[in-house]
């Protein structure tokens, strides 16, 4: 073996079998080089780059050496221009199971944690808690990437060295926030917040590590009172809360932290909120009483890929990065144990028609059935509610789950959903990621979702902690796109397909009691979210949004029916002009077809509708927001006015639009 060779052997982590070792060499070759790019330090140079703890880690002064190797002849290097290491250890089918006798035998778990996640009875721990805790609690100057299917037990893999560190370091300190949990939406964050308390509830001696969720639509004031109060070590929360929380008390409470977790890392590093995250972590790391480098930065997801590495440039401050890896480069990320199904219709509202069947078989044939229904709008997921409150629910509960709902009500629902045997929840993306609902049997999906990854984290919801689960997406044929999409980027292949045409009596099931003016304004949301996914999912628009718009008429049942638009503006902030394309689409009258003798007084109803899309619109096109809910869009062609349409957006309509802060 070469020096460099023998150098990197030295360095793996210790749990890796000889085999491991063995494949994360020929893997290095090909990370070693692409690695990170350094955080930007004002001024162009991380001041304490030189001096702190370089030799002080269990590689016995890796630092220097790596150094040596990467700037042989190149001292001024030490400048953020330097990328990060990035080491790539990858899955290993043979590795010695790692338990927790043997972490807490090697010294590497403490007793009163062990006992803890002892009695919550766990057959074993999962290939990801395997794989990271010890690196985590060990490898003090390292930032952690981590990759594992959905439902594999990824929140302990986190929480199990925080607190291990907490015991390791427990008289420094005692009264300040040591790590912080960043998720993207707030019942994520408050999930997470009852699998700590779970650590606690099962060993009383560890409560004195304290923690608290901060997240948006709480008493901001009430809970700064009980930071004050409880002092704790611990905070879990949404990005917005934290940014409002540090923007006042980072001097109080957070010089003195040692982690922060980014939970959903591939979602949290999007625009959007990626600004928002490099403003904490700076925030974060400049009030840092131990320097500026001295937080060690922890990302979790099943979806990561290279891109993820780069954003998270500016995240990361540590020269080295571990990227522990529990699926294999050629493996599919969605969750083998889901058996995948698609159902392929003419029309948009036939996708409907077909859910509908679906769930009346399933109901009729499996004792308590338990799915969750995902939809790509909120006005969508509402008019779903309705429907298949009036058909299902005298058999089952039906619960409506989205970021419009208010957070009491939607913190006790989602309590009541984890609690049911049987039930249909139907949900925005805002389900999508993170959401531990237990006993799921099937994931359904009317219409794509929100971005590609999304596909494996919504169907991830079932399938969870080592069982069984299926799912079924229901999709037009000018969806199906999406399905070349998520092959050639995501490796995924829906095993399943099936064409569906609807009988006359599912349809006209549908149709009585719908109101016009509420299913346009539905199907405008549906629009508007499809005509911001062309590009991302490679559609074809001049097919897919007339296939959306004649949802209306077959919904209504009145095939001929077209969507009324009194407006010119609307389809303006529809991102449309008035075509031949819109004329199939919509039913234009008044100002939206040019028409200057038209009677506003003869618009009926319908006014009300047109001018609640433009008082929720500005003065741009109107899009989809991934909350699911139609706004201004911050979405996937935004790059070049993302950050100031966000601002201009939350100034005009005085809220944050776009995320669950
Ligand atoms: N070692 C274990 N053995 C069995 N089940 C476990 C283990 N650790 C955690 N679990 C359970 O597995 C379920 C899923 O865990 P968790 O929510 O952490 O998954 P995840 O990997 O974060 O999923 P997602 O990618 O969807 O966020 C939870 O109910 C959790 O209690």
């Amino acid at each position: 073996m070469s020096a460099r060779t023998v150098l990197l052997w030295n360095r793996l982590p210790s749990s890796l079998s000889q085999r491991g070792r063995a494949g994360f060499l020929i893997h290095a070759r090909s990370y070693m080089d692409d690695g990170f790019k350094r955080p930007s330090y004002r001024g162009g140079r991380n001041p304490n780059f030189n001096n702190r703890n370089r030799n002080n880690n269990r590689y016995g002064g890796r630092d220097r050496v790596q150094r040596k190797e990467h700037d042989e002849d190149d001292h001024a290097s030490l400048s953020k221009s330097i990328p990060a290491t990035l080491i790539h250890v990858p899955k290993q089918a043979d590795a010695p199971e790692v338990t927790l006798d043997t972490l807490h035998n090697d010294g590497v778990l403490h007793k009163m944690l062990y006992k803890s996640i002892s009695r919550m009875g766990f057959p074993g721990l999962t290939p990801v808690q395997q794989m990271t805790i010890k690196p985590i609690v060990e490898s003090l100057d390292q930032d952690v990437i981590a990759r594992a299917k959905t439902g594999t037990g990824k929140t302990f893999a986190f929480l199990m060295p925080i607190f291990q560190h907490l015991l390791n370091s427990r008289t420094e300190s005692p009264y300040m926030v040591r790590a912080v949990i960043v998720a993207p939406t707030r019942d994520l964050a408050l999930q997470i917040e009852s699998e700590v308390k779970k650590i606690y509830d099962n060993n009383y001696g560890l409560e004195k590590f304290g923690c608290i969720s901060l997240i948006g639509g709480t008493n901001f004031s009430q809970y700064m009172k009980k930071m004050h109060s409880n002092r704790p070590n611990i905070v879990i929360a949404t990005p917005g809360r934290l940014m409002a929380t540090l923007e006042r008390f980072s001097n109080k409470f957070f010089k003195h932290v040692d982690f922060l977790v980014l939970d959903e890392a591939d979602r949290l590093l999007e625009i959007g909120f990626k600004e928002d995250l490099e403003s904490i972590s700076r925030t974060l790391n400049e009030n840092n009483a131990a320097g500026p480098d001295h937080i060690r930065t922890l990302l979790f997801s099943a979806t990561l890929d290279s891109k993820v590495q780069s954003l998270a440039g500016n995240i990361m401050h540590k020269k080295e990065c571990l990227f522990l890896d529990t699926v294999d480069k050629n493996e599919p990320e969605a969750h083998e144990k889901i058996d995948q199904s698609m159902v392929v219709s003419e029309n948009f509202a036939h996708s409907v028609c077909a859910a509908m069947d679906h769930i009346n078989n399933k109901i009729a044939s499996s004792p308590n059935y338990k799915a969750i229904l995902f939809s790509p709008t909120v006005k969508f997921t509402q008019y779903l509610s309705s429907i298949l409150r009036k058909k299902f629910r005298s058999q089952l509960p039906i619960l409506e789950f989205h970021g419009k709902i208010d957070q009491k009500k939607r913190t006790n629902l989602v309590k009541q959903f984890k609690r049911e045997k049987s039930g249909i929840l139907i949900c925005t993306d805002v389900g999508a990621r993170g959401m531990d609902f237990p006993n799921v049997q099937e994931v359904l999906q009317i219409g794509v979702p929100s971005e590609l990854a999304n596909y494996i984290h919504r169907i991830g919801r079932t399938a969870r902690g080592g069982q069984e689960g299926a799912s079924t997406i229901f999709l037009c044929k000018d969806e199906l796109p999406f399905v070349d999409e998520l092959l050639h980027r995501r490796n995924v292949t829906i095993a399943n397909k099936e064409e569906y045409t609807p009988l006359n009596e599912t349809i006209e099931g549908l149709t009585s009691e719908t109101d016009p003016q509420e299913l346009s304004d539905v199907i405008i949301s549906v629009l508007s979210f499809f005509r911001t996914a062309i590009k991302e999912y490679r559609f074809k628009e001049n097919r897919l949004l007339p296939n959306v718009a004649s949802a209306y008429g077959i919904l209504l049942g009145d095939k001929e029916a077209k969507i009324p638009i009194y407006d010119r503006d609307m389809l303006q902030r529809l991102g449309m002009r008035n075509s031949s394309l819109t004329s199939k689409m919509f039913d234009l009258q008044g100002s939206a077809a040019q028409e200057s003798g038209y009677e506003r007084s003869n618009r009926g109803s319908y006014q009300n509708q047109n001018s609640y899309h433009r008082n929720r619109g500005n003065t741009r096109s109107q899009r989809y927001n991934r909350d699911g809910d139609e706004q201004f869009s911050f979405n996937r062609d935004r790059r070049s006015n993302s950050f100031h349409d966000r601002k201009f957006y939350q100034k005009s309509q005085g809220e944050n639009p776009r995320y669950d802060e």
